[in-house]
């Protein structure tokens, strides 16, 4: 159990007949990058909706830390460390990025966002946002706001507000979706100095991204774990080269 930081068993979601995770165990360990890969409705976010307590399982386990997460709410569980990326807190359009990612700390200490404006004044806030701010190389646009941000760095500006939460757990659904070559590129690199502080769980079409990163991917198909193993792994294995990485090419 100290080796499984999130853990699902039999996680199951069904939508009328139609089996949408079909009995998924996972087994994520402290800092690793798991991946999870698979064909076009195959499940991947609605695994995600469940882990972050958007939906709820119709049955099945999920474990974070050893507790027993499954009925908590999305709130919860983000104040537990599990958080999905875009859902920290509401992103305030006529606040710059370094204002948005203070209040992004701010909330992460549980306070209310009444008197937005006096909370700027807060010094330790304004560490941690420059902290988080340079990590994903927003630095040269800190002062601009929000409403103007290109849509990359805006997916950019929700990772620094997940990491101004302070998460132990980051649940990632396609972050590099919609981004330029260069920005996608800075995402990577973001991820690769992440790995091993947090763990990470990643849902992403781009292979080249999942295969340099991932720890570990597990392969998802119409809602079932068809393997799970290292990127070496999977990528000798038959049935999913056949399945899915045949299909990408
Ligand atoms: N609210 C819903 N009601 C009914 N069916 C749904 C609902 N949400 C998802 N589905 C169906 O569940 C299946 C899995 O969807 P999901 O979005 O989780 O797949 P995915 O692996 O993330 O797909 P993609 O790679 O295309 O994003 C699909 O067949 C989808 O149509």
């Amino acid at each position: 159990m100290s080796q499984t930081l999130l853990e699902t068993r039999g996680l199951t979601k069904r939508y009328g007949g139609l089996l949408v995770t079909d009995q998924v165990d996972l087994d994520i360990r402290p800092g690793e990058l798991h991946a999870i890969i698979g064909p076009n409705g195959a499940g991947k976010t609605t695994l995600i909706n469940q882990l972050s307590g958007e939906l709820r399982a119709d049955s099945g386990v999920i474990r974070f830390q050893g507790g027993d997460v499954g009925t908590l709410g999305i709130a919860q569980r983000a104040r537990r460390g599990l958080l999905r990326s875009y859902q920290i807190t509401a992103v305030f359009e006529e606040f710059t990025v370094r204002e948005n990612v203070m209040l992004a700390a701010h909330g992460a200490r549980r306070h209310g966002f009444s008197f937005l404006r006096s909370l700027l004044g807060q010094p330790d806030l304004a560490v941690i946002a420059r902290k988080v701010i340079d990590e994903v190389g927003l630095a040269a646009i800190d002062g601009t706001l929000v409403g103007e941000l290109a849509y990359g760095q805006r997916r950019q500006l929700e990772l620094a507000m997940a990491l101004a939460a302070e998460p132990r757990f980051l649940l990632l659904d396609e972050p590099m979706a919609g981004m330029s070559g260069q920005e996608s590129a800075a995402v990577v690199a973001l991820l690769q100095r992440l790995k091993g502080r947090y763990g990470i769980l990643l849902v992403e079409h781009d292979m080249e991204a999942v295969f340099a990163l991932a720890d570990r991917i597990t392969v998802l198909v119409y809602g079932r774990v068809m393997f799970c193993g290292t990127p070496e792994e999977i990528r000798r294995h038959p049935e999913v080269k056949a399945i899915y990485l045949g299909e990408e090419e």
